[in-house]
Parts: structure tokens; C-alpha cells; sequence
């Protein structure tokens, strides 16, 4: 019998540390990747920064259209079939060779992202649940936690192209508690609004702590 790709990824999973940074638009995710990717990197580590949905999955025309417009005919369980296919993608051509060159692996949203997303679009945990489910979760994962109106603001500070979705502090706040009702038990959940320097220190503890190395000063 052919080995499945559920087979391929388990085994890989075994001794590597994925560690998932997550939290609603805005909440600081690519700031902290920035920093704890280069502390790890000066303490000897062999790190691999990457991000979900992949630049594949947003380059979608209605992934496109619903960033920009809405649902319109766009149902939810298109775009969380897009994104589990772009996320098995993301594991076979990316993630899995990272960890078998033995790197550590830091992802800037992770499979807690789908759930925390479509639950709020309206689909059932159990489905988003089913249609990831070759995909482990995280050896770790951090939370950055803040309110949706406060991430607003932070998004229109911060200007570029900003999505419909991010326009709306009700939605970041309802996708927000579903990442705080669903956690792992393991996960670390920051305040978002404290200093960068002091979220980084305390994702750098506790990556250390995943990896059973002792914590250095
Ligand atoms: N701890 C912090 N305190 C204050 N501002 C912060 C902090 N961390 C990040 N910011 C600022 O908030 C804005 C959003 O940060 P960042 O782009 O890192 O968030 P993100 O979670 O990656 O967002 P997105 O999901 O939209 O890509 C940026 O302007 C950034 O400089
Ligand atoms: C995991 C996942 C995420 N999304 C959403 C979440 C964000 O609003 C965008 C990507 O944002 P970025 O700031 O450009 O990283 O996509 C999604 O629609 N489906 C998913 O599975």
C-alpha cells in the first residue's frame, strides 16, 4: 500500500518543532517572527521563517475578491478548500523538507488560523477540522493576543492595502475569541500590546523551552 501523505507528515513531525506565531490582523505576528527568527539564528539555531496562506492561496481570483469585496458568490467552503489545499502544498513543498533538514520552523498563521477564519465565516469547527485533518498542529504556538478595535487602528496606522475584513473591529473581535476559545493547552498567549522587545523574550523562553534546551539568561 502507497504511504499517505497523513503517513509522510506525522513522521516527519516527530523530533522537528513547527512553531506557530498567530493572532488577528495587526496584532504584531511579522514583528515578532523578525526578531525571535534572528535570536534563535544568533544562538546557533537553523531556522525557517514562512508564512499560511502561501502567496499562491492570496493570488486566487476569488480569494482576491473576497479580500477586496466581500463574500458576494464566493461560499466559505471554497475558500477553505483553497486554503487546505494551499496548506498541504505548504507542508509537502516547504515545511516538511525544513524539518527534515532539521530546522526549526517559525509560520506567521498555521491550521488554528483556518478554524479561528471560518468558524466566523460560518462553517462548523468539525468540518474545517476534516478537510485539515492531514495536518498535525504546531509543536508550539503563540498568540498574540489584542482587541479587534485596537488592530484596526494598528492596520490603518500602519497604510498599504488594508481588506475589507480589516476595515471591521466586530470581525477581527469575533475571530479573535475563537482563537482564544480554541487553543492548545500548550499555547502562549502574549498580550500584543506590550513592548516588542518584551513579546520577543517571552516567545524566545518559551521556544527554548519546546526545544528542552535550558533557558539562557
Ligand atoms: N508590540 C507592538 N506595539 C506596538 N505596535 C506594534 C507592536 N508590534 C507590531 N506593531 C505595529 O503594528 C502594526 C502591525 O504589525 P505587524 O505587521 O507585525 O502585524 P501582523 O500581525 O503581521 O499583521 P497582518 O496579519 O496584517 O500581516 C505595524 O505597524 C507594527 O509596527
Ligand atoms: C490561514 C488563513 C488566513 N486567511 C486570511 C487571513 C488574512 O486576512 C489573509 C491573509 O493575510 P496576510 O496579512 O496577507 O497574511 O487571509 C484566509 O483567508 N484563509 C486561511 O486559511
Amino acid at each position: 500500500m502507497p504511504e499517505t501523505f497523513e503517513h509522510e507528515v506525522a513522521q516527519a513531525w516527530q523530533g522537528g518543532l513547527v512553531i506557530a506565531v498567530c493572532g488577528i490582523d495587526g496584532a504584531g505576528k511579522t514583528t515578532l517572527i523578525e526578531t525571535l527568527a534572528r535570536t534563535l539564528e544568533a544562538s546557533g539555531e537553523a531556522v525557517h521563517v514562512t508564512r499560511q496562506p502561501t502567496s499562491f492561496y492570496r493570488s486566487l481570483e476569488p480569494v482576491r475578491t473576497y479580500h477586496d469585496e466581500g463574500a458576494g458568490n464566493i461560499p466559505a467552503e471554497c475558500l477553505a478548500l483553497l486554503s487546505a489545499a494551499d496548506r498541504s502544498l505548504h507542508l509537502a513543498r516547504e515545511v516538511l523538507p525544513a524539518l527534515l533538514a532539521g530546522k526549526t520552523v517559525i509560520s506567521d498563521r498555521f491550521v488554528a488560523a483556518a478554524a479561528a477564519i471560518f468558524e466566523t465565516r460560518g462553517l462548523s469547527r468539525s468540518w474545517i477540522d476534516e478537510v485539515n485533518r492531514f495536518c498535525p498542529p504546531p509543536h508550539g504556538q503563540i498568540l498574540l493576543d489584542i482587541s479587534g478595535e485596537e488592530a484596526v487602528e494598528r492596520i490603518r496606522q500602519r497604510g498599504g492595502y488594508i481588506r475589507l475584513e480589516e476595515r471591521s473591529a466586530s470581525t477581527l473581535e469575533a475571530i479573535r475569541q475563537n482563537y482564544l476559545r480554541q487553543r492548545q493547552e500548550n499555547c502562549l498567549v502574549l498580550d500584543a500590546q506590550a513592548t516588542p522587545e518584551s513579546i520577543a523574550e517571552q516567545a524566545r523562553r518559551y521556544v527554548i523551552s519546546l526545544s528542552r534546551q535550558p533557558v539562557p539568561a
